[in-house]
């Protein structure tokens, strides 16, 4: 089984709110809700993958000590296994836009289960939920 890491991060602004994307069209598990982030690449350390994609995808930058580890998802999917650190992020620089064409949403903890997320993410909310 091919183990793929992710780094992924939950963006809260000052209301308590988190930060999640739609899938878009054409990859896999299109339409499904999930949190910022993307595969670790060779050579790279998990908060440096982030601080990449953040901006790729949502025009922000983000320093180190800003991430912070919440928890990890390890979910079995059919064809891999995904290994996932979730980083919450309270401050970041410039404005979050959706730079891929994806739909963002800015949610309340204890309203995200009203958007379908990756099987892997759904015990992550929990933890969020015990956060805020
Ligand atoms: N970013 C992110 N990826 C997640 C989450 N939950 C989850 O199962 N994943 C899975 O982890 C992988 C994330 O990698 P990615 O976003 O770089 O991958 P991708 O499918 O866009 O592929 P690509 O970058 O090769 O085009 C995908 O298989 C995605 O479905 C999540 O909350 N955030």
């Amino acid at each position: 089984m091919k183990l793929v890491l992710v780094a992924a991060c939950a963006l809260i602004d000052v209301d308590g709110r988190v930060l999640i994307a739609q899938r878009p069209e054409g990859k896999p598990m299109a339409g499904l809700w999930e949190f910022p982030g993307g595969k670790i690449e060779q050579g790279e350390r998990p908060e440096e993958t982030l601080i990449r994609e953040l901006k790729e995808e949502l025009g922000i930058s983000v320093s180190e000590p800003c991430l912070a580890p919440l928890t990890f998802a390890s979910h079995a999917y059919p064809d891999f296994h995904l290994l996932m650190p979730l980083f919450v992020c309270r401050r970041w620089e410039g404005t979050v836009t959706p730079l891929e064409g994806q739909k963002l949403a800015w949610v309340r903890p204890n309203r995200l289960k009203e958007y379908e997320m990756p099987p892997a993410d759904v015990p992550l909310v929990s933890h969020l939920m015990a956060l805020l």
